[in-house]
């Protein structure tokens, strides 16, 4: 089990937002499909915490200077995922907050293998929720066509890639973001607690 020492959950707000003095690598990683809530819980989480927040997904956004609808579009998927695969390990290795990765990254075996060193969270999520949060819109454009099923297909494949990189799974239906951060923040002290 990869230890954890997140900050205290009363982190002075005014000093530096980085990450934990001492600590090598993301306090957590999250990870899980469309709709679990990785980038709100995420910048909940960091927030909390008092460390930095970086989702590789704007990172993406950032380097290509265009939304990832439009890299989808214009350079296809497999070049998205490159740029994924990249932008997953120069976080992992710089970040030092709370890290939230896209829904497909762990797609890629590489990416699972890196994960193996850090603290992962799956949030899990269920069709139902999964459908009302991501609206099932053109904004995630796997989505795009006969989303309701292409939703269901992703998660019963993912789940096990999910479940293969997770050191603990959080469930985030029916409840909502505070709650969600809540009992990640509580997962991440029985894990301390653990190590
Ligand atoms: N636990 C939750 N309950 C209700 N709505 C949520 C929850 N978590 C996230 N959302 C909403 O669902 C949408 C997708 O959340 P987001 O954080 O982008 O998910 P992800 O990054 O995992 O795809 C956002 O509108 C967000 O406000
Ligand atoms: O599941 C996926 O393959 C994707 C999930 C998206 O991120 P979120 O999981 O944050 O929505 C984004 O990386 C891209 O649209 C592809
Ligand atoms: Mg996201």
């Amino acid at each position: 089990m990869t230890p954890v020492d997140p900050a205290p959950a009363d982190a002075d707000p005014g000093a530096e937002v980085t990450g934990v003095p001492g600590v090598d690598r993301p306090v957590c990683v999250l990870v899980g499909a469309p709709g679990a809530g990785k980038t709100t819980v995420g910048r909940l989480l960091a927030a909390r915490l008092g460390v930095e927040f970086a989702d590789t997904d704007e990172q993406i956004e950032r380097t290509a200077g265009k939304p990832i609808s439009d890299i989808f579009v214009d350079d296809g998927e497999d070049h998205f995922r490159a740029l994924e695969r990249a932008a997953v390990a120069e976080a992992l290795a710089t970040r030092r907050g709370v890290l939230a990765l896209g829904g497909g990254a762990v797609l890629a075996e590489s990416t699972r293998e890196l994960l193996l060193g850090h603290l992962v969270v799956f949030l899990s999520v269920e069709l139902p929720d999964a459908a009302k949060r991501t609206g099932l819109s053109a904004a995630r454009p796997l989505l795009a066509i006969n989303p309701r099923a292409t939703m269901r297909q992703l998660l019963a494949e993912r789940r096990p890639l999910y479940e293969e990189v997770a050191d603990v799974v959080v469930p985030t239906d029916r409840i909502d973001p505070d709650q969600v951060t809540e009992t990640v923040l509580s997962a991440l002290d029985d894990l301390r607690a653990q190590s």
